[in-house]
């Protein structure tokens, strides 16, 4: 099944939007997991139990596993994942950009190592370096475009000769060049409401932006879904990270993690009921 329909079958079958991200440091682990070994998986399996009926979705985000050595736990995770909710999409997100030669290994990690079903690369290098990635026909492809950081506006704003801002080029250039085969989805920050609904516009209905910067970051939930949600009340995958993962590090970490999971995935639907009058 192709990432798109996976994601939309996702979102029919959980009511929820909301995606959970995999950022394991061990260093905010809970006393029980700390100095154990495999303590990362331990902690990521916890937590991937304690939130499953609340996401649409996981990110595990591979720099916290590969600076911990712990590559073969993320594995492990993906395994598991995939064994015990094989609805819920896994997005890897890796944030890759290279010559073909190298992305096609970076493909092969993400695709056959890990089995995921997307990741998020940089689109600095162009399209000869997203082509190793599309001929993984049902796999997704989500790329940056408007980042949550405040120094995404660096580069992001520069103005272009045909009046675009980059980022509005580059989710120009995603949607009605490179997206042939919908496998395509765009990053774009909860910092940046006015951006997203922008986006939206150029991109039309059904690709997919995944929206980090909700919790830590300060996004407004609000905001962000009003802006960005497509005429279905979906399109969008809302990624929290360290507001959930962390909510307690006491005996209660788990229960912490899953209210925490409950409770926006909650706030993100009331906002979408208000808006349709129905449940999504
Ligand atoms: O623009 C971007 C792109 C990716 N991220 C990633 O999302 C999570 C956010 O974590 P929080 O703890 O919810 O702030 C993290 O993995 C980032 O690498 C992003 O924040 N912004």
């Amino acid at each position: 099944m192709k990432f798109i329909d996976k994601l939309e079958k996702s979102f029919e079958e959980t009511k929820s939007l909301l995606q959970i991200g995999l950022d394991p440091n061990p260093n905010l682990f809970p006393h029980e997991l700390r100095h154990k070994k495999n303590s990362i998986l331990d902690f990521c399996i916890g937590i991937v139990d304690a939130t499953a009926e609340y996401a649409c979705s996981f990110k595990p985000q591979i720099a916290y596993f590969s600076a911990n050595r712990a590559e073969e736990q993320l594995e492990e995770l993906c395994s598991y994942i995939k064994n015990k909710y094989p609805n819920l999409p896994i997005v890897l997100d890796s944030k890759r950009g290279d010559i073909g030669s190298t992305a096609e290994n970076y493909a092969i990690e993400a695709f056959e190592r890990y089995k995921v079903d997307a990741l998020t690369v940089n689109p600095f290098l162009g399209f000869d370096s997203i082509i190793p990635y599309m001929e993984w026909k049902d796999k997704g492809i989500i790329v940056l475009c408007r980042t949550s950081n405040p120094s995404g506006s660096d580069l992001q704003f520069l103005q272009l000769n045909n009046g675009l801002l980059l980022y509005e080029y580059i989710a120009k250039l995603v949607s009605k060049e490179w997206n042939k085969n919908n496998q395509f989805g765009l990053v774009v920050g909860a910092t940046y409401p006015k951006e997203l609904s922008i986006v939206r516009k150029i991109i039309g209905e059904r690709m997919p932006i995944l929206i980090p910067g909700i919790g830590f970051q300060g996004g407004d939930i609000k905001s962000t879904v009003l802006s960005s949600i497509n005429q279905k009340g979906n399109g969008i995958i809302i990624n929290s990270s360290r507001s959930i993962l962390y909510a307690s590090n006491n005996d209660n970490w788990k229960e912490s993690a899953s209210f925490a999971a409950k409770s926006l995935r909650d706030s993100i639907n009331n906002i979408i009921n208000n808006k349709f009058c129905k449940i999504i």
